[in-house]
């Protein structure tokens, strides 16, 4: 029934990752779209990296008593227990930061700033305590490797902090010792994590990004599949409301009023109740036409229209059925209560008239009516109806005439 899709929605509109991913920063190409993806990882990078400053923190400050065993409290420990406390406080200072200002733990600054500060204390340790060079080539190992991989940073800022990592161990090391293996050896094992572990966040960085781009995509496809089901819910509504309703007036058609007439018919006999239906007629309406042209004549037929919405009770249904046919179908009234309704109904239109133009156009209307018989379906009810309109026509118009029930003699007016 639909027929075929629009092309446009079936097309793919991937746009292959390696145009938009530069090769060396694994990061977009595009600024805008390098922003909204760090902004989609937010919650998960700041979590993350107040996790990593807060543990930092806590081992900053644990390490104080190997310090002060191998050292005593002599001014070297000092030294170190003062940077411990200071840099810990700088590190929470910065976790209470984020959780003020959490845009702040997007771009990854001052997390990277906060490593090359800490980086010196290391660089200090292979001077102050030479015993523990090997623990302290180690740490430095390890914080390379974490600069990487253990909070999502970006390669473009952990790169350069690496480097200045490798270059002070290096130099921290070369200064406090003779022994060339363990000058270069140092070199080549604060350098390997570091290299490492930018190959693996770069390789991590880029499918993070091939990942955020088919997430998007698969949004949009599903945001274009919604408007196109909302598309065809809204065609679908339009198009039932219009094999429902009459166009010009706006008021039900036949259709709509066959299958209410179905609902109240059943509902009237489950109940033992009256089910009455009245055919309206307006009188010489061909003199409308003449005289005022079609569209006078339309003018009036929807001020009619709009008559029978705010005349007849919400139960009640008024329907156009012909050219200048309408039906009223009237539950729970017998003929004479739904008589007495259209005759109302019928003084009133002859008394308001209809402005067309500049001038005033009176109508005035004949009704039949006739109430439901036992099993009595639209059709043969509508006939019995239209025959004592017929009858009010016969008699002079502007009147209501009521069907006597079928197989009964004559009608009343
Ligand atoms: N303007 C307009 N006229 C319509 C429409 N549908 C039917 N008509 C006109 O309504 C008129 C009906 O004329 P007739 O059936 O002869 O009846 P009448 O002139 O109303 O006379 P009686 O019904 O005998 O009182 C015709 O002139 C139709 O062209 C419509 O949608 N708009």
């Amino acid at each position: 029934m639909w027929g075929a899709m629009p092309s446009a929605h079936s097309e793919t509109r991937v746009v292959p990752l390696p145009e938009r991913v530069s090769p060396l920063s694994g990061e977009f190409v595009d600024a805008a779209l390098e922003q909204a993806f760090r902004e989609s990882t937010l919650a998960r990078v700041l979590s993350q990296q107040r996790t990593g400053l807060v543990l930092w923190a806590a081992l900053m400050i644990v390490f104080v008593v190997p310090d002060y065993l191998a050292l005593g409290a002599v001014p070297s420990f000092w030294v170190l227990a003062v940077y411990r406390g200071v840099f810990a406080l700088l590190l929470l200072a910065t976790v209470e930061a984020f959780r003020r200002k959490p845009a702040l733990a997007l771009h990854g600054h001052l997390l990277m700033g906060l490593a090359l500060l800490g980086y010196p204390f290391f660089f200090l340790l292979y001077g102050l305590r030479p015993e523990i060079r090997s623990f302290n080539t180690g740490a430095i190992m390890v914080i390379q490797l974490m600069l990487f991989l253990f909070v999502p940073v970006r390669v473009t800022l952990a790169a350069p902090v690496a480097l200045f990592g490798a270059v002070g161990a290096t130099l921290g090391v070369w200064l406090t010792t003779t022994e060339v293996f363990v000058k270069v050896g140092t070199a080549f094992l604060v350098a390997l994590p570091a290299v490492l572990g930018y190959a693996a966040a770069l390789r991590q960085q880029k499918t993070e990004r091939q990942e955020y781009l088919l997430r998007r995509q698969l949004q949009d496809a599903n945001r274009e599949l919604q408007d196109e089901v909302a598309r065809r819910v809204a065609l679908q509504d339009e198009l039932e409301r219009h094999a429902s309703t009459d166009l010009l007036t706006g008021l039900p058609n036949r259709r709509a009023l066959a299958e209410r007439f179905a609902t109240e018919s059943a509902r009237a006999q489950r109940r033992s109740e009256p089910l009455s239906l009245a055919m309206l007629d307006l009188d010489h309406f061909k003199r409308v036409n003449d005289t005022h042209g079609h569209a006078g004549g339309d003018a009036v037929l929807n001020a009619v229209g709009e008559m029978c919405l705010r005349s007849f009770r919400g139960v009640d249904m008024a329907a156009r059925v012909g050219g200048e046919e309408f039906a009223v179908m009237l539950p729970d009234a017998n003929v004479q209560q739904a008589g007495a309704v259209m005759q109302r109904f019928i003084d009133q239109l002859a008394a308001t008239p209809t402005t067309v133009g500049n001038q005033a156009v009176r109508v005035t209307a004949t009704a039949g009516v006739a109430q439901q018989q036992p099993g009595e379906d639209l059709n043969v009810l509508m006939a019995r109806a239209d025959a004592a309109l017929y009858i009010g026509k016969q008699a002079g118009r502007n009147r209501v005439v009521l069907a006597p029930p079928a197989g009964s003699a004559s009608a009343s007016g």
